[in-house]
């Protein structure tokens, strides 16, 4: 097994708010690892940390191997292309049809392509989303569900090792969230990416993720896989399966 992600004894606070005291995991290629947790607990913060959008206080983040914390600028940007994260919202700029959002994300790259190549990664990575039907869309045509799937396109685009998603499922339908769910594995078996998914959904986890993880107080609770907690005798992991 190749470890993509490892996390020694991170540390955050804003302030005087301890955010995240002590957290550590392990990340295998090809593994999915769902991470649970109230509102609030620094789930966000965390996946923020591991693409240094937010700057850790202590510890380490082994990302591929290299600490992201004493990175340059440049080894970051070379390591955020292989880090595809997906924002809760989908973040797509509004005035761009769904082709330039995603043209745009390998500007934004600086990868070189040619028209042609980048029309056809553009096409690809709405097939895999099956959504080829929708690259000359507005943002503000789509729905809720539509966006997550653009939002999806427009991280495979850079073909990425890891995936961070934030929230995949919240605010859709059970039915589009299930949809959702699937693709994420799909994805996952495809290109045998490793992905980190923080999610209130327990249908999500337990249709994606090898392993879970509980967090509380900043440091991970609980963790096993999902039959494992399912069964646990904790009031506290209880909760998340009643
Ligand atoms: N840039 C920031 N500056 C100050 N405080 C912050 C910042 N980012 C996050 N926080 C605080 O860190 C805590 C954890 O936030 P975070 O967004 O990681 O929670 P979460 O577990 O992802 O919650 P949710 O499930 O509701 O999305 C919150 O109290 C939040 O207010």
């Amino acid at each position: 097994m190749e470890t993509v992600i490892e996390i020694k004894h991170l540390e955050k606070s804003f302030d005087q708010l301890a955010v995240l005291t002590d957290i550590n995991l392990k990340l295998e290629r090809g593994e999915n690892l769902a991470i649970l947790g109230k509102s609030g607990t620094g789930k966000s913060v965390l996946t923020k940390c591991i693409v240094r959008l937010v700057q850790a206080d202590k510890g380490e983040i082994l990302v591929l191997g290299n600490d992201i914390l004493k990175m340059d600028d440049e080894q970051l940007n070379e390591t955020r292309k292989k880090v595809g994260y997906l924002f809760q919202g989908g973040a797509l700029y509004d005035s761009m049809t769904v082709r330039q959002n995603l043209e745009f994300q390998i500007r934004r790259t600086q990868m070189e392509k040619k028209k042609k190549e980048l029309r056809e990664l553009v096409e690809e990575s709405l097939e895999n989303v099956g959504l080829a039907d929708a690259i000359n869309k507005m943002p503000a045509e789509l729905s809720g569900g539509m966006k997550k799937r653009i939002g999806l396109a427009r991280t495979l685009i850079l073909k990425p090792q890891i995936i961070l998603y934030d929230e995949p499922t919240t605010g859709l339908d059970p039915v589009t969230s299930g949809e959702i769910s699937e693709l994420i594995l799909q994805v996952q078996e495809k290109y045998n990416t490793s992905s980190i998914i923080i999610t209130h959904d327990m249908k999500c986890a337990k249709m994606t993720a090898n392993q879970l993880k509980i967090m509380k107080d900043g440091k991970f609770y609980a963790e096993g896989t999902f039959s494992q907690l399912s069964e646990s005798d904790d009031q506290e992991v209880k909760a998340y399966f009643s």
